[in-house]
């Protein structure tokens, strides 16, 4: 479903040049559900843009299905919008229409995008579980019910590809839960694939692939193992302790895969380079098990000036 490869997002702005993506990698098969973490400023934002359509990529490669989105004409761009994508925000207030109800919010959504489904719509909020609040304005809502709106809504176009940004950044911790729980019944009920970007690691162990950002690039994704697949109301017992691991790299229940582009480079997270104490070089070590990297002995470079 989503295929990028060396992607680059630059943006100018008099003087200034900033690279937010730089060469980034991922795949993404349809019908998958994945969380993609990384610190503030690593371009998360700036890569749901892309996939969205809402930002024009630089340079690279980025294909989603049958579009590809460096090639695509603004008139595309606009039917990929309206058509492929759904996108779900932190801050909805910006696809919310507070004096309609519910149904009327989803109808609406639906109708920009071109038909009134009404079936479909009702269908839309029993799966966010909002039947008994569909006659209610948005205005008469909390926080986490609006938030279920704005999923249903996301949804209103029958879109391929659903991208939420942090979309439980505003809610407690218990409407956090139930919002991922939603994600994932829409995930299985309708074979969307979804991309959350999420700062919660306690929710990022609620998917199956978690994939991290470094400095614009995809360094590494966390897999988990098959023994813990379906076990979502442990990992979130874990998330504490998952937040503190995950920044050594250690995601419990996950395996740490970093990812190699085509010309055989990988990112070595700057924890592992400060442990070890790795600046410019690493010794390989191959056999048949594995490829193993150790750091630089200080003897190593003696020896070297010895033998030169
Ligand atoms: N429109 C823009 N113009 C200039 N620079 C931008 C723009 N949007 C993002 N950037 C820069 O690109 C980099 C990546 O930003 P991005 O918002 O994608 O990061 P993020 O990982 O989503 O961060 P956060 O978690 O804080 O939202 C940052 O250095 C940011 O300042």
């Amino acid at each position: 479903m989503i295929q990028c490869e060396g992607l680059v997002k630059i943006f100018k702005s008099d003087d200034v040049e900033v690279v937010a993506l730089q060469g980034l990698n991922l795949q993404v098969n349809a019908g998958e559900m994945i969380a993609i973490i990384g610190n503030s400023g690593s371009g998360k934002s700036t890569l749901l843009n892309v996939l969205g359509g809402l930002d024009v990529p630089t340079a690279g490669k980025a294909l989603i299905g049958d579009w590809d989105l460096l090639q695509m004409t603004e008139k595309e761009r606009v039917f990929y919008k309206q058509r492929t994508v759904g996108f779900i925000w932190q801050n909805n207030s910006r696809n919310l229409l507070p004096y309609l109800t519910v149904l009327e919010n989803v109808e609406t959504a639906m109708m920009v995008a071109g038909r009134i489904d009404e079936m479909y719509a009702k269908q839309l909020i029993e799966w966010v579980g909002l039947t008994h609040r569909s006659g209610n304005k948005l205005v008469q809502l909390s926080g986490g019910e609006q938030q279920r709106t704005a999923i249903a809504i996301s949804l209103a176009n029958r879109p391929s590809l659903l991208l939420a940004d942090e979309p439980t950044g505003s809610v407690d911790a218990g409407t956090a839960d139930t919002i991922m729980g939603i994600f994932r019944k829409l995930n299985e009920e309708t074979g969307v694939t979804i991309v959350i970007v999420t700062h919660d690691m306690g929710l990022a162990g609620k998917v199956d692939r978690v994939v991290a950002i470094r400095d614009g690039m995809t360094s590494s994704e966390l897999i988990k193992r098959e023994a813990e697949r379906g076990q979502e109301g442990k990992a979130a017992e874990d998330s504490a302790n998952e937040a503190a691991e995950v920044s050594a790299g250690a995601f419990r229940d996950y395996e740490e895969y970093a990812v190699v582009d085509r010309f055989g480079r990988l990112q070595i997270p700057a924890e592992y380079r400060e442990r070890l104490a790795i600046r410019d070089k690493v010794k390989l070590i191959i056999d048949d098990t594995g490829i193993r990297l150790e750091p630089q002995a200080a003897g190593d470079a003696t020896e070297r000036r010895d033998s030169s």
